[in-house]
């Protein structure tokens, strides 16, 4: 089965106010198509760690690779580009341009790639909407959808890229329970049909426990 992230040896530290070892030799895989969640208690660690796989944190020891390739030391330029072309992010809140309209929300990431002409990409955000079963909402302005459908968008705005893995921190975090579910659902179908990987922070027990592997956090340490 082939790596799409790898984490070796990853120890960082917060200088300020005092020296604090957050994080302690972190090490693990994530596979292509393995949906896995991260769990622990408040203050473990999680998104500190989430941070440094997304690679916007670059103050860290240890190496990062990313589809096998050693991502740890590159410029911040080219960090931009990898994170923008192959992870995809969910995060609690949205971060919807409210004044732009749900199809122009899920386009702009691949807009700043650069990669494909606007009826490309316009094609392919609509398409994206209708996997999510939202396309119906696509001229909307984003002020105007629920919360739910605002996650769902933000989902389709993180696969716009077609990125090889998704991380989210508590995506499902100001979510009721029907649309948690739905967001479940969604990243569950994505693993299986699409083998795409997830990596998701959450403190939901029950979301964990469907996912197919939980790492557990506890004092900046990964217990299992
Ligand atoms: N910039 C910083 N400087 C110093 N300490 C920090 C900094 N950011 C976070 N911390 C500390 O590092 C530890 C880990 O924080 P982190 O936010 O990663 O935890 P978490 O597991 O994501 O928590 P939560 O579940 O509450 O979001 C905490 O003790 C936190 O107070």
């Amino acid at each position: 089965m082939s790596t799409i992230l790898e984490a070796k040896h990853i120890n960082k530290y917060f200088r300020k106010p005092v020296s604090f070892h957050v994080l302690k030799d972190i090490s693990f895989k994530i596979n292509k198509g393995e949906f896995t969640s991260i769990m622990g208690k408040s203050g473990c660690g999680k998104s500190t760690l989430l941070y440094i796989l997304s690679t916007m944190d670059t103050e860290y020891d240890g190496e990062l690779l990313l589809n096998n390739r050693l991502i740890t030391g590159q410029s911040r330029d080219h960090l931009s580009y990898i994170r923008n072309k192959h992870i995809g992010f969910v995060f609690q809140f949205h971060y919807l341009l409210s004044e732009f309209s749900v199809l122009e929300n899920v386009m702009l990431p691949a807009k700043k790639l650069g990669e494909r002409s606007y009826q490309e990409i316009e094609h392919d955000a609509f398409n994206k909407l209708k996997m999510l079963n939202i396309e119906h909402l696509a001229k909307k302005k984003a002020s105007r959808v629920s919360g739910g459908e605002k996650q769902r968008i933000a989902i389709a705005r993180a696969l716009i890229n077609n990125p090889s893995i998704i991380m989210g921190d508590e995506p499902t975090g100001n979510l009721d329970s029907y649309n948690s579910e739905n967001v479940f659902n969604i990243f569950k179908q994505l693993s299986e049909e699409q083998g795409l990987s997830l990596l998701i922070v959450t403190h939901d027990e029950d979301f964990a426990n469907r996912t197919h592997r939980i790492i557990t956090m506890e004092d900046g340490r990964i217990l299992r």
